[in-house]
Order: C-alpha cells, then sequence, then structure tokens
C-alpha cells in the first residue's frame, strides 16, 4: 500500500455445493480459487461449509476431527501460498470438545500463515414457516469475541452466515477500523429469498464498507437447499457483483477509497447514541390531550 490512499485491489468470491464428504468439497474449492487466481484475484473468500455441509450432527463430528479438518486448513494454507493470495476459507467445523463443533473462519495471508480465526458467535436455532428446523447450538459452541484483521488494503471485519442478523457487531468491526467486512455464509434458501440480499446491502451502507458475501447455493446431497447468491456490495450498498444458485467465482475490482467517500457524505457510522426507551403510557381516550 503506497502513499495515503490504499491501492485497488481484485477480489474474488467462491461459490460453493459442498456435500457430506471432505475430498470432493476441498477439490471443487480448490478448482474455484487456482480459477479467480488465474483471473487476478488477490482476494479470494469461500462460503461456510468450505469442507463439509452436513446436518446429522454425529457424522459431522466424526468426519471434522482435527486431524481431517487440520488436513483441509493445511490443505488450504498450501494453496494460498503456492498462489500468493489471501485465502480467506469461510468456514470449517473443527472439533473443540468431545461432542461440540467451532464454525471456524481462517484468513490464511500469502505466506500460507495463518492471519485470523473466527468463530461463529450466533448459532442459527430457527424454526422457518416451511417447517425447516436448524439447531446449530445443539453441535457448535458459539465465539466469544469479534475479530478484525489486517489486509494489505485495510483492515476486514470477519463474521459467518447468521451473524449477519445482528446489526450490532459490523457497526462495532467498522468503528474499531474495518473498511471491508466478511460475510462467507450458507443462508438457506426460504431465508434467503426473504432477506439475503436486503441485509447484506443494509450491513455495506450503514457501515460504509465494502462487503464480501461467499455462499453455498442449490441442492445439497443430505436434502438441504441453500440459496446462493453471492454478493460483493460497495460502502455506497452498490452491488458490484451477484452470483446465481450454481457452484462459481464472482470478481470485482476494490477501490478502498469509495469508503472514505461513503462516509464522508453520510457520516451516520460515527454519528447516533445509546438510546434509553421510554415506554409511553395507555392511551387514555379522547379526552387526553
Ligand atoms: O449446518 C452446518 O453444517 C453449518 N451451519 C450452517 O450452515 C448454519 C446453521 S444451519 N446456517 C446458517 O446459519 C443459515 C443462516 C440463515 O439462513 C439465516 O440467517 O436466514
Amino acid at each position: 500500500m503506497s502513499g495515503e490512499t490504499p491501492e485497488r485491489f481484485r477480489a474474488a468470491l467462491v461459490q460453493l455445493r459442498c456435500g457430506r464428504s471432505i475430498p470432493p468439497n476441498l477439490e471443487m474449492a480448490e478448482r474455484l480459487i487456482r480459477q479467480a487466481a488465474d483471473q487476478g484475484a488477490v482476494y479470494i473468500q469461500t462460503p461456510e461449509n468450505t469442507a463439509l455441509m452436513e446436518l446429522d450432527r454425529p457424522l459431522a463430528l466424526a468426519q471434522a476431527s482435527e486431524e481431517e479438518a487440520s488436513e483441509a486448513v493445511a490443505r488450504m494454507r498450501g494453496l494460498a501460498k503456492e498462489l500468493g493470495v489471501w485465502l480467506h476459507v469461510g468456514s470449517i467445523a473443527i472439533k473443540v470438545a468431545a461432542d461440540k463443533l467451532a464454525n471456524r473462519s481462517f484468513l490464511i495471508a500469502p505466506s500460507g500463515e495463518i492471519a485470523a480465526r473466527y468463530d461463529k458467535m450466533h448459532m442459527f436455532d430457527v424454526d422457518l414457516p416451511n417447517g425447516e428446523v436448524y439447531r446449530e447450538s445443539e453441535a457448535y459452541r458459539p465465539g466469544s469475541k469479534a475479530v478484525l484483521a489486517s489486509l494489505p488494503w485495510g483492515k476486514l471485519g470477519l463474521s459467518i452466515c447468521y451473524d449477519l442478523r445482528f446489526p450490532a457487531l459490523y457497526r462495532a468491526l467498522a468503528q474499531a477500523g474495518a473498511s471491508f467486512l466478511a460475510i462467507p455464509s450458507a443462508f438457506t434458501r426460504e431465508t434467503g429469498r426473504a432477506h439475503w440480499r436486503t441485509l447484506v446491502r443494509a450491513r455495506a451502507i450503514e457501515t460504509g464498507c465494502f462487503v464480501f458475501a461467499a455462499t453455498q447455493g442449490g441442492f445439497h446431497e443430505m436434502g438441504r437447499w441453500t440459496y446462493g447468491h453471492s454478493l460483493i456490495v460497495s460502502p455506497w450498498g452498490d452491488v458490484l457483483a451477484e452470483a446465481g444458485e450454481a457452484p462459481q467465482i464472482l470478481i470485482a475490482d476494490i477501490d478502498p477509497s469509495l469508503v472514505v467517500h461513503a462516509r464522508a457524505a453520510v457520516p451516520s457510522l460515527s454519528g447516533g447514541k445509546d438510546f434509553e426507551v421510554e415506554i409511553a403510557g395507555e392511551a387514555r381516550g379522547p379526552a387526553d390531550s
């Protein structure tokens, strides 16, 4: 980064459709990561569950052992070093206790070193209108801290999927210095159709950050639909690139100066206050004014 204004750089998202077996998932990820690097991307992000998409928790626990998970991490570290890119693995399930996983994101530097780790903090425990039920907290242990990492072009706030619905996290990351927000995801098709694009654009607009959100998309072998629609959004809220539902890469050239311009135009990130909410009394009828 020369001088004051950080240089422009090319970012890429890798959209996947992962299944129940780790090796083919990593093959798909590696193929698309190489494609992105061949097209000049120097920051490449993969989605949540890059190594394994599985709802059968015992199987997930068995397969996501430190050994297999660490093989996956080692493979991604080697790839980042070989290609000389910043490789952001959206998440890999890591066994952190006999009966618990962490939904962990890895930011890997071009040296192959792990520059940052982040454990998803908000657990997706929901009952959707279409009957889908998720209880992420049954198998995953939530993280306890927000993480801000350094890229050559500015700071990157880390998050995963369901975290997206908690705006205070992103405001805190932006106020701590983030110019970029990572939201690798595996949004359900049901909620993706209803909320995904609106929420991702909102996080970009309200923080004046670029948002990089690589996703899982399509029908997965364990019988789950995810929404796809990976997104790269500018600090002004413009969608710079949007995927469909199939595995693919998205590419966008990023001008970090747009962060400063967006925040100068609308300084809402530095404004605002804490609120004390007064509960209004019950209306007592027309006599009262
Ligand atoms: O299941 C796994 O293997 C790992 N975890 C996930 O894929 C998680 C929990 S099921 N998915 C989400 O958080 C979707 C959030 C979402 O769709 C929303 O917020 O609307």
